[in-house]
């Protein structure tokens, strides 16, 4: 199992700390999740495989590095939409694929809603992006359907994780690993994280 990954970075924590706050208004929401959302590429790109290529610079020769491989964005509807941008800030040539699903109130069980997911995913690294991870519900069902669409190799990015959410996908999914920019405390009686921020996708979307 993989263990999970959390940046912990000072201006982050101040970043998240504005997000918490229940007075901090929508395009300020938006936009501390954009820039979370770009430091969670920096991360979940660390490892992605290299070459040597040589180029001329004005000067000289020089041996330099490129990719090799392509990276493909996933971001659950809705509120996995407020990290694309960021996202794609570090990783402009990412392809992108788009779940739905949603939380029923009631039972707390992820409901599907669309599935579009580019083809070629088993030669990408697939970063799933949802900024709450919460029961880990959504997050297991949308690495099933991932997986039985061919993905292999697959990160979860998340900017505030509850232990019980990470559990079960670190259980459910051993082979992902989970990028969280905090990880909090745990969940309330409605699933919601605590202290948490409350709904990602109402506050993105001023929907509240
Ligand atoms: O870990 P879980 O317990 O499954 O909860 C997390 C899910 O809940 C939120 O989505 P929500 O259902 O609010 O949909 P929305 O993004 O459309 O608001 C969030 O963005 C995750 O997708
Ligand atoms: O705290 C939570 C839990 C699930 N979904 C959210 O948007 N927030
Ligand atoms: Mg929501």
């Amino acid at each position: 199992m993989k263990p999970i990954r959390e940046i912990n970075h000072p201006l982050a924590l101040e970043k998240i700390g504005r997000l918490r706050e229940q007075a901090t208004d929508v395009p300020t929401f938006r936009r501390l999740v954009q820039e979370l959302s770009l430091l969670l590429a920096i991360e979940c790109t660390d490892d992605l495989k290299t070459e040597s290529v040589t180029v001329q610079t004005p000067i000289a020769q020089a041996t330099v590095v490129r990719s090799k491989e392509e990276v493909t964005l996933i971001p659950i509807l809705r509120a996995g939409l407020g990290m694309m941008e960021g996202m794609l800030q570090w990783i402009p040539t990412a392809k992108v694929g788009h779940l739905g699903m949603y939380r029923d109130p009631e039972t707390l069980l992820p409901v599907e809603y669309y599935a579009n997911t580019p083809a070629g995913m088993s030669e990408s690294v697939v970063i799933v992006l949802d900024p709450m991870l919460a029961t880990g519900g959504s997050a297991t069902a949308a690495l099933d359907l991932l997986k039985s669409r061919g993905a292999r190799r697959i990160k979860l990015a998340s900017i505030l994780a509850a232990p019980e959410g990470i559990a079960k996908v670190q259980s459910n999914h051993p082979d992902v690993q989970i990028y969280a920019v905090v990880v909090d405390q745990g969940l309330n009686d409605h699933g919601y994280i605590v202290p948490g921020l409350g709904d990602a996708g109402d506050r993105i979307f001023g929907t509240l």
